[in-house]
């Protein structure tokens, strides 16, 4: 990358603010502010230290826009989400994101020029098209429409047989909603089917209990995906794909997210899509971080995380290159977004120790992610990123204080050891139950995070430090999907409608800490800023000025 050899990494000083104040950054996932009801697990929760820092000074606490155009996605109808978010937060900009960059890919036609579209229509003549992913309009990790363009461009440029190995949602749009996305996919592939290709879903499941797993947390989960969508073996068999879902549905407790493993089958009761030598295989999810460990399987040669039992010679692509470090897939539909020079490199090229830590189902956040999807460390004498192994097999509902209790211990320990600058955490609770849709476990999950907060926070007190305390998107604040009036909806059977997913919500900035100079505070003129604007902060409380490009500086320091 041409502009790493050029950048000039050194930053200038602040000119008021000093340097070697121990700085934690804690990132609560899922942590938006929204008006205080039943719903809004975070105002239900007891949680003294986040209430006293809103309520505390208001010149050191803000909102800030955590999703749409101010991270970076088409529209501001968009939601945030932890890539993104963490994105702006540690690279100090806005770039367009995965979704953006597939939605202009496809509309100027270039996705069909590029290298990856190519490379995968060698095998249009003979083999089969194959394509995996979350089916589901949620926008975070792929979108509907945009399958719907590559199923459709696809058999327009040669493609003959098409295979969709679909995931269900339910997490990033409502829970149910599987059904419609299902129905909407199959008109299309029965209008192609009309026009000779031979287009079909082949197989699914519930996206966290098939394929979707993230951060190597629990390999069973992608090999239930690969059986059904490599192997064409299942312990459910279908003659379509409606009729899997509504069946499953069907079964107590039974939901979108973790659905099990299917395969549509035909009279015989054979397989309709297992993949096989010669076919092409794309995985449509544009996130990377949960498609990146099928990836490794359908690429990696030498793979020992579980028995794949047939690797087929096929053509792989990716939507986008998920691991820009691992060149992973080597082959991809859309460049992704290049984001460089992140606050993180910039910091420990100038001396800043940092040290980073969440658990596994988070880990990547304040790593990959906050380092602009690069794995790895910049110096490694000067970083330390701890991964406290978190639960598998579970629903977090049912450990909802999950391991954030560890995670502040850790955090606490590395700030009284004096051997880091920098901390930087993210506090899972309030997101990965909220997804669960579970009020009552969310509740006391917000709680949990709040205790963990508190005991970071005690740390930097008794060092002199300083902190900077935000969230990456809504989740836990709005359990309800409500009308446009604000007023919680009600579902056919009169039950209000549980929201899983994240919101539009802005999310707290709060700095404090017996290290922050006297004279600092939020600036006034900064019309929306956003999470891109927490970087250029961060710098400036370790003392740094930050790149003329950044996106600016939330605070100020006035005499007083
Ligand atoms: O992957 C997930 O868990 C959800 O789709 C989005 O949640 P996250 O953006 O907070 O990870
Ligand atoms: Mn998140
Ligand atoms: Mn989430």
């Amino acid at each position: 990358m041409q502009e790493m050899a050029t950048a000039n990494w050194t930053l200038p000083d602040h000119p008021t603010l000093p340097k070697g104040k121990t700085v934690a950054v804690v990132v609560l996932d899922g942590w938006g502010e929204a008006s205080p009801d039943q719903y809004n697990c975070i105002h239900v929760a007891q949680t003294p230290v986040m209430d006293s820092l809103k309520n505390g000074a208001p010149e050191k606490w803000r909102l800030v826009k955590a999703h749409g155009t101010a991270v970076g996605l088409p529209s501001d109808d968009d939601m945030g989400n932890s890539e993104v978010g963490h994105n702006a937060l540690g690279a100090g900009r806005i770039f367009a994101q995965g979704a953006k960059l597939v939605d202009a890919a496809l509309a100027s036609g270039k996705i069909w020029e590029d290298e990856g579209f190519n490379y995968i229509k060698e095998s249009f003549d003979k083999g089969t098209l194959h394509l995996i992913g979350l089916l589901s309009d949620g926008g975070v990790h792929s979108r509907l429409d945009q399958v719907q363009l590559i199923v459709k461009g696809a058999s327009e440029r040669g493609a003959k047989r098409i295979r969709l190995h679909i995931l269900t949602d339910g997490r990033d749009v409502l829970d149910g909603s599987s059904v419609g996305f299902i129905e909407t996919i199959e008109k299309d592939l029965a209008q192609l089917r009309e026009q000779g290709v031979d287009a079909r879903i082949a197989s699914g499941g519930g996206r966290m209990y098939v394929t979707m797993d993230r951060y190597e947390n629990d390999w069973s989960v992608v090999k239930r995906g690969w059986d059904a969508q490599v192997l064409g073996e299942a312990p459910h068999k279908f003659q379509n794909a409606l009729e899997a879902v509504k069946t499953l549905r069907a079964e107590p407790k039974a939901n979108d997210q973790y659905l099990p493993p299917f395969v549509i089958v035909d009279e015989s009761g054979k397989s309709v899509g297992p993949i096989v030598d010669g076919d092409a295989v794309v995985t449509f999810n544009f996130r990377a971080d949960r498609m990146v460990m099928l990836a490794k399987a359908l690429e990696f040669p030498d793979f020992d995380k579980f028995d794949r039992v047939r690797v087929p010679k096929i053509k792989y692509a990716g939507m986008l290159q998920y691991d820009g470090e691992l060149k992973l897939p080597s082959k991809y539909l859309v460049s992704p977004p290049l984001i460089e020079r992140t606050s993180g490199e910039y910091l420990v090229k100038n001396g800043v120790r940092t040290f980073a830590c969440s658990e596994t189902v988070k880990f990547g956040h304040v790593t990959f992610f906050w380092n602009g999807n690069r794995s790895g460390y910049f110096d490694e004498t000067r970083e330390e990123y701890v991964e406290i192994p978190s639960d598998s097999g579970i629903t977090f509902n049912e450990q909802p204080k999950m391991k954030a209790l560890e995670i502040a211990e850790r955090t606490r320990d590395a700030i009284l050891s004096g051997k880091f600058d920098q901390v930087r955490i993210n506090l899972p609770n309030g997101d990965m139950v909220g997804h669960t849709g579970d009020i009552e476990a969310t509740v006391v999950a917000c709680k949990a995070a709040d205790e963990a907060v508190k005991m970071v926070l005690d740390a930097v007190e008794q060092v002199g430090g300083i902190y900077l305390v935000t969230a990456d998107h809504g989740n836990a604040e709005d359990m309800v999907k409500r009308n446009k009036a604000g007023q919680p909806m009600l579902d056919k059977s009169g039950s209000i409608q549980i929201l899983t997913s994240h919101t539009l919500q802005p999310v707290p900035v709060a700095i404090g800490g017996p290290g922050l100079h006297p004279g600092v505070r939020f600036r006034s003129d900064i019309q929306t800023p956003g999470l891109a604007n927490v970087a250029a902060t961060v710098m400036n409380l370790h003392g740094f000025q930050a790149p003329a490009d950044y996106e600016t500086t939330l605070i100020e320091v006035v005499d007083n």
